[in-house]
């Protein structure tokens, strides 16, 4: 098997990576809290404990589980790459004062451990932690009473967006706000000098343009991938990525994008769609109802764009060859349940196995619904984790999947 394999949502999970909360949570503050799209403050220590256990649900599951931190490690011992990101992450930081930038430099270079290093990036460059005596410019005097050199990266343990395996390549995905496009610095990095990733066909770059989001893409079967046209996700980005997709020789034959609606609680495809088993998935019933999707294909080297037209049970079922696809509603009939669920990422279930998958404890209503569906639910604590707008999916990115 090839070192990234990803032909569906379901296929047994053998390897994923994932990043364990850290202290970037520690610098959240609430006049930064929409620019790093939060809405409240986790408690890391709790968080740490609810990740840690879900990594365990996953290994006790023989999945072998990877940290997006030491895999950044381990490549950072080679010093030359170090540098190399030391320079790439000042420059993607927008530091204007020159002196500012060299004593960021000097103080980075000083962790001697990589780890340590790769943590600190991540967590951002409190003010104080670097004294800059100088205030001669206006610059240097207005930055002066900024709290940050560097902002923290509290999304990071949404790993699930930042890059996505596709098949057997990758998509380095371009972000659609500022802040979390600095994250895929460090998919760049692992999928340049990472021995595991580095010969992997790009379908995607950072560098480009419009922005596709990992949590909108979803791979559901060896020809038939699913793509949300939403608050992150751009038309274009789509077109490019579909176009990519079909000149690298792979087995993908349709995209079907689904129309979102531009909001954050629906920030992602996967925050009101995933995939449980060949013909069942989760939707939260807002989208269901209004739904349009088009279906993207190769025609001759161009791409053809059709309206597809029924519901969205029939339409699936067409292109995963299946009579009778199910979609289970998050929060169950209700809709009170309905919205508070899908606010805590109900519907964004994590599948080991088909018909296995790893929910939140909270999201009762539509764990209850899954079960009795014949669904085998994994349940992971929430109440820290779920403050970030995520869930399982969300907080996994997979890597090796067997094929179904
Ligand atoms: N795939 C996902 O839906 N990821 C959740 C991302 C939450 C994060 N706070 C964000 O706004 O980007």
């Amino acid at each position: 098997m090839n070192n990234i394999n990803i032909f569906s949502e379901i296929g047994k999970l053998k390897k994923v990576m994932l990043h364990r909360p850290g202290r970037e949570l520690n610098n959240l503050i609430p006049e930064l809290m929409d620019e790093l799209l939060f809405d409240e403050i986790p408690y890391l220590k709790e968080a740490q404990k609810e990740h840690d256990y879900f990594s365990k649900v996953l290994r006790d599951n023989h999945i072998e589980v990877v940290y997006l931190e030491d895999l950044v490690a381990e490549i950072i011992k080679d010093r030359n790459i170090k540098e190399e990101l030391i320079e790439e992450y000042i420059l993607e930081n927008s530091i204007d004062i020159e002196k500012e930038k060299s004593l960021l430099r000097q103080y980075l270079a000083s962790f001697e451990d990589e780890k340590e290093l790769v943590l600190k990036l991540m967590e951002g460059t409190r003010r104080e932690e670097i004294k800059n005596t100088s205030k001669n410019s206006l610059c240097e005097l207005v930055s002066s009473n900024l709290k940050f050199i560097t902002k923290p990266m509290p999304n990071l343990y949404f790993i699930r967006d930042p890059f996505t395996f596709v098949g057997n390549h990758v998509s380095l995905n371009k972000m659609w706000s500022k802040t979390r496009n600095r994250e895929t610095l460090f998919g760049k990095y692992i999928l340049k000098y990472h021995r595991d990733f580095k010969d992997v066909n790009l379908l995607y770059n950072r560098n480009y343009r419009h922005s596709i989001e990992g949590g909108d893409i979803l791979v559901l079967s060896k020809d038939l991938i699913c793509i949300g046209i939403s608050q992150r996700t751009n038309p274009k980005a789509i077109e490019e990525f579909c176009k990519n997709l079909f000149n690298i020789n792979s087995s993908f034959k349709t995209v079907l994008a689904f129309v979102l609606p531009k909001k954050r609680e629906f920030m992602h495809l996967d925050t009101v769609f995933t995939m449980i088993d060949k013909d069942l998935f989760t939707i939260h019933s807002t989208i269901e109802k209004n739904i349009t999707v088009y279906s993207i294909s190769s025609n001759n080297g161009e791409l053809k764009v059709n309206t597809e037209k029924g519901f969205l049970e029939n339409i699936l079922g067409q292109y995963l060859k299946k009579d009778n696809v199910k979609l289970i509603p998050c929060g169950g009939s209700s809709k009170v349940d309905a919205a508070r669920e899908q606010w805590s990422d109900g519907s964004n279930t994590l599948a080991i196995a088909p018909r296995e998958v790893i929910v939140y404890d909270r999201n009762t209503a539509t764990n209850r619904e899954l079960e009795e569906n014949g669904v085998k639910l994994h349940i992971i604590k929430s109440g820290e984790l779920s403050r970030g707008r995520g869930g399982p999916r969300c907080m996994s990115m997979p890597i090796i999947r067997e094929e179904i």
